[in-house]
């Protein structure tokens, strides 16, 4: 975790705003909106690997934490993903003519992973290579 702007690796990202100061930002429409955490609430974030499976029906969401000079922040994160010998791809059922597949071959989630990781060091967004007939985004 780190105060650059991301989108998480995993599905679904369920964030606990543990003592609900607010640090975590999103972007939507081009501008970085702060997320005023609620109470007994969680903040659920889509990450790459839902916008896959969903041929980026979900998109990931974009966010960053920011740093509150002033108090202390609490926010626990979980991850979840499919298992890491599943194949990781967009669902059949949401290829159509009007939404044709969006993602190369992947593979599993495990080789999903494994270029990732060695990616990050490019500093680029891996998900952005992945896909089909479209120029790597710019962040
Ligand atoms: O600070 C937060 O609540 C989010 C942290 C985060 O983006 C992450 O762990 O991927
Ligand atoms: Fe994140």
């Amino acid at each position: 975790m780190g105060p650059n702007p991301h989108t998480d690796l995993a599905g679904l990202t369920i964030l606990s705003q543990l003592n609900e100061v607010e640090g975590l930002h999103i972007k939507k429409d081009g501008a970085w909106i702060p997320i005023t955490p609620l109470p007994n609430a969680f903040v659920i974030n889509v990450g790459d690997m839902l916008e896959i499976v969903t041929n980026e029906i979900y998109k990931g969401v974009e966010h960053r934490p920011v740093l509150n000079p002033n108090k202390e922040r609490l926010s626990i994160a979980t991850f979840f993903k499919p298992k890491r010998d599943y194949y990781l791809s967009p669902a059949s059922s949401l290829i159509t003519p009007q939404n044709p597949v969006k993602f190369k071959q992947i593979g599993t989630v495990a080789d999903y992973f494994k270029g990732y990781f060695s990616h990050q060091l490019l500093g680029k967004s891996y998900l952005d290579t992945m896909r089909l007939n479209t120029k790597d985004k710019e962040n």
